[in-house]
């Protein structure tokens, strides 16, 4: 499906989740070898994000070395990717595990290789299945961004989702341990 992102103006009304990480809490990692937040990924971002007020999560990226692209500055692949699971990490403030259908980056600066990257990322909206999220990444003033995202997330039976991949994860024992827990 090839698609843009637009908000409908018809939404559903939404409440933040009774289990969701608290203001200022560490967001549980939704798998510990995600490329993106994953402490076990030795070669990922290590973002680490922060549930905020209502339905916004930051976060937090050191641009190391092995990040670059031009020269001296981070790669637009990886800045997309970081973009993806700090936005990602919304649905997890409603409640339902979502996966991404589309993704914008828009890339204002240049961001420096040993730099911090700081993320903003707020809820939209949602309707039945899909949530809508936006984002922003600065150095440091938010009034001052880097570049911006926008993603929607379709939410999913994660037992359903996954599946006939599990097999494929360094830690296809553990899961496939928890999805046979009723
Ligand atoms: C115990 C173990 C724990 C493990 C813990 C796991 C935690 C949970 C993982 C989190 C992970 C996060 C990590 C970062 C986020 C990724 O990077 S996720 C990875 C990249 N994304 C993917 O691989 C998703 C690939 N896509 C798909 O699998 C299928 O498209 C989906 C998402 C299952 C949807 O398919 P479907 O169920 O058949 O649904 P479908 O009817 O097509 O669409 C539903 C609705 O979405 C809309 N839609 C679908 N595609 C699009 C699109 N591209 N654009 C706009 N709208 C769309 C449809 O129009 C429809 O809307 P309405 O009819 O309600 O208006």
């Amino acid at each position: 499906m090839k698609s843009s992102f637009v908000v409908p103006a018809d939404l559903d009304a939404v409440q933040r989740h009774p289990k969701a990480a608290k203001v200022g809490e560490r967001m549980r990692m939704h798998n510990p070898l995600c490329y993106g937040c994953g402490e076990e990924s030795a070669e990922g971002l290590h973002l680490q994000m922060f549930a905020g007020e209502d339905f916004e999560v930051t976060a937090t990226m050191d641009v190391a070395a092995r990040f670059e692209g031009g020269p001296g500055v981070i790669h637009g692949g990886v800045l997309s990717t970081a973009f993806d699971d700090v936005m990602g990490m919304i649905p997890l403030l409603i409640g339902p595990s979502a996966v991404t259908v589309h993704l914008e980056v828009d890339y204002q600066r240049p961001i420096p290789i040993g730099s911090q990257l700081q993320f903003t990322a707020k809820l939209l909206g949602r309707q039945r299945r899909k949530i809508y999220a936006e984002g922003i990444a600065h150095l440091g003033d938010p009034d001052e961004p880097v570049a911006t995202g926008h993603a929607i997330f379709v939410t999913i039976d994660v037992r359903e989702h996954f599946a006939d991949h599990l097999a494929n994860s360094r830690l296809a024992d553990e899961y496939k341990a928890r999805m046979s827990r009723p």
